[in-house]
């Protein structure tokens, strides 16, 4: 599969990745079928696509032109048989393995031989998720970063059987969408993960062992670091959960050093989930 050939993408999942992907992919051009599990979900992804275009349309980044285009070239659905005309297809769902590794199977039964098969995962395996199809020299991560129209990076993750060709597919996919890249081996956590999850996990312990305050912990990391955000504030950004799963994905597979804190167990029990629940280590409207 050649760049040139891809004119449809699908995007499996409609939640905060998928319904970003979704976005940057149709903005570029592509054709894209957005599929989650019932109609509210895939109304509540274009939901956010038009929320995200507006912002986008306030910062004069694109124009009302190119969002009514864009819009039009994205179709929602229910049904994995829509599926079967993609080229590629990006799956974004919940960060669990057996759920994904039951996409890359579905997807391998309905999609063409030559469909390129990527996953978004934070830090699962992609050859473990690969293993379930018949195409693993097809399969590799696309590892894009939240919010997904702001931020520039994918990670490319190569998995033992992912070939050469469907590298270089997925990097100019995402240089064509208007994205930058590098590249990581399949190990957990990939490059960001595994060196960004311990450094939120001990933002959260500092705070619970009250080295500071929330804020003074965000402030210190951003005024003493030059990141955008601390790891407090970041995590709100993610999903606590969406954190609490990678950290347990990485604890499991490396041990001690990325045990999750405490806190951030207690506050996803408590259905704190951060900025899409309305409530983290901080409040949202
Ligand atoms: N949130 C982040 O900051 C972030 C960043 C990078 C990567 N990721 C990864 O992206 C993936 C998705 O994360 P998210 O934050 O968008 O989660 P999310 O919970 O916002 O969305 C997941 C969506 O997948 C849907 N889904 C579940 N099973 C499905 C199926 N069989 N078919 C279709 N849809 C299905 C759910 O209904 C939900 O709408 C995860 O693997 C996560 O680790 C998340």
């Amino acid at each position: 599969m050649h760049l040139e050939t891809v004119d449809t993408v699908g995007v499996v999942g409609a939640g905060t990745m998928g319904n970003g992907i979704a976005q940057v992919t149709a903005t570029a051009g592509y054709d894209v079928v957005m599929r989650d599990v019932s109609e509210e979900l895939v109304a509540a992804g274009f939901e956010e696509i038009q929320s995200s275009f507006g912002t986008l349309v306030a910062r004069d980044t694109v124009t009302e032109q190119e969002v009514e285009a864009a819009t039009a070239r994205i179709t929602g659905t229910t049904e994995m048989d829509d599926l079967a005309d993609a080229d590629l297809v990006i799956e974004a769902v919940t960060e669990d393995m057996d759920i994904k590794q039951s996409v890359f199977g579905d997807l391998d039964a309905v999609c063409g031989p030559d469909t390129v098969l990527a996953s978004n995962t934070s830090t699962l395996s992609i050859t473990t998720i690969a293993s379930v199809t018949e195409r693993p020299e097809q399969v590799l991560g696309l590892h894009f970063m939240n919010p997904v129209p702001v931020m520039k990076g994918v990670e490319l993750v190569v998995g033992e059987k992912t070939s050469d060709e469907t590298v270089t597919l997925g990097r100019e996919f995402a240089h064509d969408i208007g994205k930058e890249t590098w590249e990581a081996d399949d190990k957990p956590g990939f490059v960001v993960n595994r060196v960004l999850m311990p450094w939120i996990n001990e933002g959260v312990r500092a705070y619970d062992e009250g080295v500071a305050d929330k804020a003074d912990i965000d402030r210190g990391l951003t005024l003493g670091t030059n990141v955008p955000m601390g790891p407090l504030e970041l995590a709100d950004h993610i999903g606590l959960d969406v954190v609490l799963d990678a950290s347990e994905t990485l604890y499991e597979e490396l041990g001690d050093r990325y045990k999750p804190a405490y806190l951030l167990k207690r506050k996803v029990a408590a259905g704190d989930l951060g900025k899409k629940s309305g409530k983290g280590f901080y409040n949202y409207d």
